[in-house]
């Protein structure tokens, strides 16, 4: 059985590395500098930095330059997201060397772009399913986008060749990630699933871990990080022991 991937999350809001609770703006805990944290994991043992704009996400500006620095001071694989929303936003993104960019609103807003792009560019591109029960959520998870199903029957059709699941309800709580949820959005895709939101301990990682041979390819891992929960080390021996 592949390991569970693991994508240590560096989120960015005015300049600063933070974790939100349920993506709802106002509700930062800040831990400093993005570029330091960002080290701190490669240091640690990652292979995936998952990096977010989250100016750029909610519309409130963005940390585009930060972001590029960020990036292009890793040696490792980053996946990056927030703000991707047009031709000009992509090609920035691509242009810091990211390994793929995650797009939200995008899918949601203007899908003959989004399947223009997967055309284009084929595994440069996730699409980021951003859920409340199975209704989407776009514009830093605040407006309704449509249900999951439906659009991933229909990113699906046109080629999208990754998703990255997040359950708004879950993300930022350190209360489990929704595993019913990964389940049936494997059950639904054939594509690999990266899943978001609410990983809190190493048992979460294990239990990620089983959902491997169903589609789960990986787990983006912030807030139990950033609270000390267990170390990057330690989640990485836990992945690997599965
Ligand atoms: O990651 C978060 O905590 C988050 C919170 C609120 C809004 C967005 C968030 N993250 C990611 O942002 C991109 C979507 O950006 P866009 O809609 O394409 O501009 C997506 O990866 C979200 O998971």
């Amino acid at each position: 059985m592949s390991t569970l991937e693991l994508l240590p999350a560096v989120d960015v809001r005015d300049g600063q590395a933070v974790r939100l609770v349920h993506g709802e703006s106002g509700s930062e805990t800040s831990y400093g500098s993005p570029l330091e944290a960002a080290l701190a994991w490669q240091r640690a043992g990652a292979e995936w930095l998952h990096l977010v704009d989250l100016d750029a996400a909610f519309g409130t500006g963005d940390n585009r330059d930060l972001v590029r620095q960020v990036t292009e001071a890793m040696d490792i694989k980053v996946e990056l997201s927030g703000g991707i929303r047009d031709d000009a936003s992509l090609a920035a993104a691509l242009a810091t060397g990211c390994t793929r960019v995650n797009l939200g609103t995008a899918a949601l807003e203007t899908p003959e772009w989004v399947a223009k792009v997967i055309a284009e560019f084929g595994d440069k591109i996730a699409v980021g399913l951003d859920v409340r029960g199975t209704t989407l959520r776009g514009r830093g998870w605040t407006r309704d986008g449509g249900d999951l199903y439906e659009t991933l029957a229909r990113l699906d059709s046109e080629g999208c060749a990754r998703y990255v699941v997040t359950d708004i309800a879950k993300d930022g709580t350190l209360q489990g990630p929704n595993l019913e949820l990964l389940k049936n959005v494997c059950a639904a895709t054939d594509k690999p699933v990266v899943a978001s939101g609410g990983v809190s301990s190493l048992d979460d990682l294990r239990a990620l871990s089983g959902l491997v041979p169903l589609g789960v390819e990986g787990a983006i891992v912030g807030k139990a990080l950033y609270a000390k929960a267990f170390t990057l080390e330690e989640a990485i021996a836990a992945v690997a022991a599965v």
